[in-house]
């Protein structure tokens, strides 16, 4: 199973070596306004599965907000211990 950190290890990776097709390389070319964007809508999809569609499709959707959190991070040129550096 894949944890936060070998996530970030795939997407630091990814960002560096720019392979095609990668998506997460078109959301960074896309910028942080965009990012940004995609964030809040999986914030607002996790808070509405959490609410209304049950534990698994919350799941679901918390894990593509922690995805695109991972993203912004990148494209604002944050690492893990500064973000860790808050908890
Ligand atoms: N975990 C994720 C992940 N979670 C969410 N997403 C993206 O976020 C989108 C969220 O899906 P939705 O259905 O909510 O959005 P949508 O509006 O239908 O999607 P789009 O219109 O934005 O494509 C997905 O389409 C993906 O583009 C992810 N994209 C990639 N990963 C992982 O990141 C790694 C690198 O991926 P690539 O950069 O694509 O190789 C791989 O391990 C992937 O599994």
């Amino acid at each position: 199973m894949k944890t936060f950190e070998d996530l970030w290890a795939e997407l630091s990776e990814k960002a560096a070596t720019r392979p095609s097709g990668s998506g997460t390389v078109a959301q960074l070319d896309a910028g942080v306004h965009a990012i940004g964007k995609k964030l809040v809508e999986e914030a607002a999809e996790s808070w509405m599965a959490a609410e209304h569609e049950g534990p698994e499709r919350a799941a679901e959707e918390i894990s593509q907000l922690l995805y695109h959190a991972q993203v912004l991070m990148l494209a604002s040129g944050l690492s893990l211990d500064d973000v860790y550096a808050h908890l």
